[in-house]
């Protein structure tokens, strides 16, 4: 696996990967199975002002706020970014996300699409990657076959996606989730892919091509 320690011993700042995309398409599962086969990259825990779903956990899923709380941590500047869907609102906390970092580990966001343009905004060199659902009818097929949301919920959800998917082009990479496994291969090949761009296993590269001339 990569890792963010340079050569030198110094330690680098950590890659932010969004992992976004219309729900339903398999953000939470497919992050999921990265936790357990990459488990050294770090989740970040969003706050919603929606309903726990059954066997969802505080601090697991979601810091779950009222709609004053949501608004107070988007007053105290305490999100890195916010977005309203379908009713509710959804965003990351910031001061955790920095932090982690700036210890050079690697953090995950699952967030939706309006989001991660504005995480763009801020974090620019981040890795941006759309995942799609191989056709719509299948996108439909999985919010159906979850079963958490109610026909008009899901209905939204869907109207949303088609706006999302046109949104495509402002993302580094797109991930087509057929399976989840070769999902997962390819998002870990991706972040493997960004540690080598970035020099981060050869970071005195220029130095060592110098040394052998
Ligand atoms: N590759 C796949 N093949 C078939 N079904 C899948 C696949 N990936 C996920 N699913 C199923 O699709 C449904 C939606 O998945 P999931 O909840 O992970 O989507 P999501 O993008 O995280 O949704 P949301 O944005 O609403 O949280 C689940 O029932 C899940 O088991
Ligand atoms: N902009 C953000 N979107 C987020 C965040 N956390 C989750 N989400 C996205 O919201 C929708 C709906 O989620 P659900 O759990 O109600 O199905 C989905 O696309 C999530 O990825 C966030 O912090 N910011």
């Amino acid at each position: 696996m990569t890792s963010n320690k340079v050569a030198s011993g110094t330690r680098t700042q950590g890659i932010l990967v969004v992992i976004s995309g219309p729900s339903g398409v398999g953000k939470g599962t497919v992050c999921s199975a990265l936790r357990k086969s990459a488990p050294e990259l770090i989740y970040s825990v969003s706050a919603t002002t929606r309903m726990p779903r059954t066997g969802e956990m505080e601090g697991v899923n979601y810091f779950f706020k009222s709609k004053e709380e949501f608004k107070q941590l988007i007053e105290n500047e305490e999100m890195l970014e916010w977005a309203e869907y379908v009713g509710n609102y959804y965003g990351t906390p910031r001061k955790f996300v920095e932090d982690t970092l700036a210890t050079g580990k690697d953090v995950i966001l699952e967030i939706e699409v309006q989001g991660a343009l504005k995480v763009k905004q801020k974090f620019p060199e981040g890795v941006f990657i759309f995942l799609m659902p191989p056709s719509l009818s299948e996108l439909q097929n999985r919010l159906v076959t979850r079963g958490t949301d109610s026909a008009e919920l899901i209905a939204s959800r869907l109207s949303v996606a088609r706006d999302e998917i046109a949104l495509l082009e402002h993302y580094n990479y797109a991930v087509v989730n057929d399976q989840v496994e070769n999902a997962c291969s390819k998002i870990m090949a991706i972040i493997t892919a960004e540690h080598c761009r970035r020099e981060r296993l050869f970071p005195n590269i220029s130095e060592w091509i110098d040394e052998v001339k």
